[in-house]
């Protein structure tokens, strides 16, 4: 059984990779200092209550572990709270990467699969955007994420560690099982916030309704959290049968605008979002979306469960669960 260190495997994207990890046969050890995971979402394997900026802990789960390969997603991934807090995510992302690397490098550790992240690309020059799109992130948590693919490029050159960045577009849509999903106090996210304002809950800002795109609100490519999970494994796979280092993009190839996700929530949920409107938020980029042509030649991947209504549909349920457990 080959075990994987997966750094941040209690939050969102990690613990829903340890379980398809857990279901592919591997033996996940979650790494993760719990500041936005949870500890009940660490079901198929041991979890290490560390921080990545702590080489000491970091050093002991290696000798006790002995991982064949790293998932990194352990990080801060908020843009607008990296405009406001730049120290906050060079220190976490930056800082904490370079630790990791490090103790992996010493630890014999010699591949890596990095959560990275679109917001490398910040305004793309063209759309779709393939992986050779000049990279120019316009926030600091873009920019963090950048640095550390440059890191592990160097750390390749240096010591032969090999790496795959996967770029992933906008995550959302819950585990189909209902066992885990997306739970961040306080959420940020659009469709989680969608769902809690269609709840009754605070409503919905609309953070712009002046871009240059064709209802005025910005345009993602949602991508649902199972087709990430899919694809770490076969990063992994293709990591051990000796692909090249490379980043790679993770997204459905098709833009949702802000209120289009708004429509969708409405239709699953059948009431209505009570929406507010307010300015553009800082380091938001008017249009992303993918090229994932790379990882689909390389990696066999596409995007099979990312239709926007099961992305919307899986979320709500989840949405349900959870408001279930709290009240
Ligand atoms: N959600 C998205 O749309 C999206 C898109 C692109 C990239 N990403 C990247 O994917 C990764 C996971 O994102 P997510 O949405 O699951 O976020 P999340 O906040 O749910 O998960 C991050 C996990 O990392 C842990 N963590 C943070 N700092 C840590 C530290 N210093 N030491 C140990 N653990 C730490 C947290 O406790 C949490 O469990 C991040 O690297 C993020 O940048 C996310
Ligand atoms: O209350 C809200 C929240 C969001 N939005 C808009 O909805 C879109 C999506 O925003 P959000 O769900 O916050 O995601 P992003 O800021 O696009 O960032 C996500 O997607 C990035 C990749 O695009 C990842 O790197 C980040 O970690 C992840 O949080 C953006 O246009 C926002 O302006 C609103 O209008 N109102």
């Amino acid at each position: 059984m080959s075990t994987v260190l997966i750094t941040g495997g209690a939050g969102y994207i990690g613990a829903q990779t340890c379980k398809a990890l857990a279901s592919a046969g591997y033996h996940p050890v979650v790494y993760d200092n719990l500041v936005s995971g949870h500890r009940a979402a660490v079901r198929w394997g041991p979890l290490v209550h560390g921080d990545i900026t702590d080489r000491a802990t970091l050093d002991a789960a290696i000798r006790q572990y002995r991982p064949q390969a790293a998932i990194h997603f352990a990080a801060h991934a908020y843009v607008g709270e990296s405009i406001a807090d730049p120290g906050k995510y060079y220190r976490n992302n930056l800082a904490g990467s370079l630790t990791l690397l490090e103790a992996l490098r010493d630890g014999g550790v010699g591949k890596v699969v990095l959560s990275s992240t679109c917001a490398v690309y910040g305004e793309p020059s063209q759309l779709p955007i393939t992986e050779s799109t000049p990279t120019r992130p316009i926030n600091p948590y873009g920019a963090s994420k950048l640095m550390v693919e440059h890191m592990l490029a160097d750390f390749e050159r240096a010591h032969g560690l090999r790496w795959l960045a996967l770029r992933y577009f906008n995550a959302a849509g819950d585990d189909f099982d209902g066992e885990i999903g997306e739970d961040h106090a306080p959420e940020t996210r659009l469709v989680p916030l969608a769902l809690e304002a269609a709840s009754g809950g605070e409503p919905l800002t609309v953070f712009g309704i002046d871009y240059p795109t064709h209802d005025g609100t910005c345009i993602r490519d949602y991508i649902h959290v199972a087709d990430l999970a899919d694809a770490h494994l076969r990063a992994l796979a293709a990591l051990d049968s000796g692909i090249a280092s490379q980043p790679l993009n993770l997204g459905a190839g098709r833009g949702m605008s802000v209120r289009e996700i708004i429509t969708m929530v409405e239709a699953v949920t059948g009431r209505q979002v009570e929406l507010r409107y307010g300015p553009r938020r800082p380091g938001d980029p008017p249009e992303l979306i993918a090229d994932a042509q790379r990882a689909h030649t390389l990696l066999g991947w596409s995007a099979r469960y990312s239709d926007p209504l099961r992305i919307v549909e899986s979320a709500w349920s989840w949405h349900c669960r959870k408001r279930e457990r709290i009240s």
